[in-house]
């Protein structure tokens, strides 16, 4: 039997009061998938978290969490195995960070070697024995995910992970989220730091006030969109580059000492064949569209349609 999908949300509605968080918002995450869920604040995110934990029930529509319904009896047993990471993760500043694992290890029913196992895993072996009310953000940030961790789960929620987190422990957050994906795990991350992230995830989910406006990988998005694919061109001699960005209908800039060429993605290869073959053109640097390019973009069309909407 396959396994079923970590998260699953079919034509999901849901109110709170005159408030439509979500309206008809479909998406899957699969076993061993990354996913982010994107969108403005008050986009609908938190929400598609506090019904897969089922905290929330669906007005409309269908939640599947581990292949349960998370509020049924079979999806509270399924709860186990779901890691929670919330947006302001809060500890007993008294405690340890070793302290606060082992406390939600016993509450869990994990064993503790687990919790110290972890702690070692996110990076805080060393100060496992100091006062959380010294962590800064990001050991903070480790803390939580550890606890999220525990239980083996097969779900991954979390919310906001990297906020507050440098660079260096992005990356390394970003690190160990892949090791967890790769064990089969399934994890649906929200986050407002575009940047890098498509390296980061498989597919991205856009969310615009409840609605869903985009989803797929960063490639498909980009070029579903007709994003252009950007080529930097060291070298090249202007008046052929020129010639060539006609032929396939390309723009052409000056940019530093080279030129950047914008072209649609079908027209990439035959361009870059063209360049390749040019003796001209020293060097080649290939860049997809990026997720902050996209989400922009869509943000734009929404923008549109809804300002043309009666
Ligand atoms: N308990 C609640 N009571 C009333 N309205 C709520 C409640 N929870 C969420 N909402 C509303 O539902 C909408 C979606 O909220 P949600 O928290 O899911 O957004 P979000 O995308 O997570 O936003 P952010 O990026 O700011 O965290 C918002 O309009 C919010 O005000």
């Amino acid at each position: 039997m396959t396994e079923p999908a970590g998260a699953r949300l079919e034509g999901v509605v849901c109110r709170f009061g005159r408030v439509v968080a979500l309206d008809g918002v479909s998406l899957e995450v699969g076993a061993g998938e990354a996913v982010a869920l994107l969108g403005h604040n008050g986009a609908g995110k938190t929400t598609v978290m506090k019904l897969l934990l089922g905290l929330v029930a669906p007005d409309a529509g269908r939640v599947l969490t581990l292949g349960a319904d998370p509020r049924g009896e079979a999806g509270w047993r399924a709860r186990a195995r779901v890691g929670f990471l919330p947006e302001n993760v809060a500890f007993y500043d008294a405690l340890s960070g070793r302290e606060v694992l082992h406390y939600l290890a016993r509450l869990k029913g994990v064993p503790r070697r687990e919790a110290d196992r972890i702690l070692e895993q996110v990076g805080l072996a060393e100060a496992a024995d100091r006062r959380v009310g010294g962590y800064s953000k990001g050991m903070r940030q480790r803390l939580g995910l550890a606890q999220a961790l525990m239980g083996r789960p097969r779900l991954l929620l979390l919310d906001e992970p990297t906020v507050g987190l440098d660079p260096v422990a992005t990356a390394q957050f970003y690190r160990l989220l892949d090791a967890v994906r790769e064990g089969g795990c399934a994890v649906l991350v929200t986050s407002h730091v575009l940047a890098g992230l498509e390296r980061r995830i498989g597919r991205a989910v856009v969310l615009r006030r409840g609605r869903v406006v985009g989803a797929g990988t960063p490639r498909e998005l980009g070029r579903a969109l007709g994003l252009p694919v950007r080529i930097q061109v060291e070298g090249g001699d202007g008046a052929r580059l020129e010639t060539l960005a006609r032929a396939h209908d390309a723009r052409l800039a000056r940019e530093g000492a080279g030129w950047r060429l914008e072209v649609a993605a079908q027209a990439k290869m035959a361009v870059l064949r063209a360049l390749a073959g040019d003796a001209s053109v020293r060097d080649l640097h290939v860049h997809e569209p990026t997720l902050e390019e996209i989400y922009a973009q869509l943000s734009r069309r929404a923008d549109e349609t809804e300002g043309a909407a009666p």
